[in-house]
């Protein structure tokens, strides 16, 4: 019996495949959750009916499409994806956010819209993640939102019809998402919105100027000119007509499988140009000792079985932290990831979570005020768990590959942003043994 297919393992673990050679594979790594996501909530804004090529479909984005029909828009399946036809915004509506970010952090200024109430809510651990910025945003842009006091899921919004808009000032230094969702609907307030941010940097900048991009694409127009202030006038958002790129943040497992195996990992449609910020894996994973060669066909990756430390500021990039703290546990020498204490509002406390599990394999992990340093230790293997977050759970997919024994708790988990992550990656690792 192969190892991915043994039975011994406890209920809700998941036996690792472990590389017994470098692994060789071609990925295609299915659609961007950001884009995906972002494009749904434009096309129910927009003012003619949008198609979405390769979206992605997985939990986050079956949400988002879920909440968006309950909020009046329709979302038919054609043969390339999706065909979303808007509608006015409707009340009387409850969202369940899962544990998705830009559910819970886009629906709601949309949601302000409605001609009633939007509850939301999420999982357990969506009712820890920073909502207050959002909810008083909205406050202050006119709509009423009632939260019980608690600044967290659940909360109801509760529209008229109309927003008046405006000027708002926010503290946008726990997630970019606060930013983004606010001026996603903004072109369909009264005034529009102009959103300042005071505080500490924000992060994943990238991820906004995502959101300005296909704003624009929609015939919006936005100021992003002045350093932490974003304009989006009034007016209509043209439908779109996209084709989703591959999420490059999800081709981090499969690119890293190729450093850490000395082997190659081919992701087909890799963009030449993109917004995605999961596109700094090329800078990122050279300097860990990869060969990164991008064509027209798509990325390669190669290794040669030695991972290098890392000095790296993920502020831009904090989704990708998971599984570069898996490559640096196994590097030849220390790492410094920094710029990344908002990951202490993700799915889960990340550096927390990375710290406890890469250490109960034996590795030697501290958390500083702002990030994690990783130096090498000698791992074995374990259980590896995933407190709900797909990317923990792909951190341990990681690591097992060169550490045997390593069990991965809730691998299903990796269904919020990508479907049949156990089979892809177990896939690959088959094709190694049988090459
Ligand atoms: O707007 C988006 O699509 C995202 C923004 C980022 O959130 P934070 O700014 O909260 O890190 C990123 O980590 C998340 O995975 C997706
Ligand atoms: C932070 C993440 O997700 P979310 O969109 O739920 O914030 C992530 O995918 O790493």
């Amino acid at each position: 019996m192969s190892k991915t297919s043994m039975t011994e393992t406890a209920p809700g673990l998941w036996a690792a495949p472990h590389a017994s050679g470098p692994i060789t594979a071609t990925v295609t790594v299915p659609g961007s959750k950001s884009l995906t996501n972002r494009a749904l909530v434009l096309a129910a804004l927009a003012s003619g009916r949008s198609r979405i090529g390769h979206p992605l479909v997985a939990r986050d984005t079956a949400l988002m499409r879920r909440a968006l029909t309950g909020l009046g828009a329709r979302i038919d399946d054609d043969e390339h994806g999706w065909v979303v036809t808007p509608g006015p915004v409707r009340g009387d509506a409850d969202v369940d956010c899962g544990l998705a970010g830009t559910v819970m952090r886009f629906v709601p200024p949309l949601a302000a819209l409605a001609d009633g109430e939007v509850r939301f809510d999420g999982d357990a651990h969506a009712r820890e993640r920073p909502m207050g910025t959002v909810i008083g945003a909205l406050r202050g842009l006119g709509a009423a939102v009632d939260d019980g006091g608690r600044g967290a899921l659940p909360f109801a919004v509760s529209g008229t019809g109309a927003v008046p808009g405006g000027d708002v000032t926010i503290d946008a230094s726990a997630s970019s998402q606060f930013v983004s969702g606010l001026l996603l609907s903004g072109a369909r307030y009264d005034d529009g919105v102009t959103v300042h941010h005071d505080g500490k940097p924000v992060p994943s900048l990238p991820h906004i100027d995502m959101t300005v991009g296909m704003l624009r694409d929609c015939a919006v127009e936005v100021d992003d000119e002045t350093a932490n202030t974003w304009r989006v006038r009034p007016g209509p958002v043209a439908a779109l007509d996209l084709d989703v790129e591959p999420d490059l943040s999800n081709a981090a497992p499969f690119l890293a499988a190729a450093l850490i195996t000395g082997g190659r990992v081919h992701v087909p449609r890799w963009p030449a140009v993109t917004t995605q910020p999961g596109d700094t894996l090329r800078d990122l994973l050279s300097r860990m000792g990869a060969d990164c060669e991008l064509d027209a066909a798509g990325l390669t990756v190669r290794g040669d079985g030695r991972v290098r430390g890392i000095d790296a500021d993920l502020h831009d990039v904090g989704e990708l932290t998971p599984v570069l703290a898996a490559l640096a546990a196994v590097a030849d020498g220390p790492s410094h990831l920094r710029g990344i204490a908002h990951l202490r509002g993700h799915e889960t406390d990340r550096l927390a979570a990375l710290t406890a599990e890469i250490n109960g394999l034996g590795g030697d992990v501290a958390e500083t005020d702002d990030g994690l340093t990783v130096r090498p230790a000698p791992l074995h293997g374990g259980v590896f768990h995933s407190y709900a977050d797909h990317r923990m759970a792909q951190a341990g997919a990681v690591l097992g590959l060169v550490v045997p024994g390593v069990e991965v708790e809730d691998i299903a988990t990796t269904s919020k942003t990508l479907p049949d992550f156990p089979g892809l990656w177990t896939r690959i690792v088959e094709a190694e043994r049988t090459a």
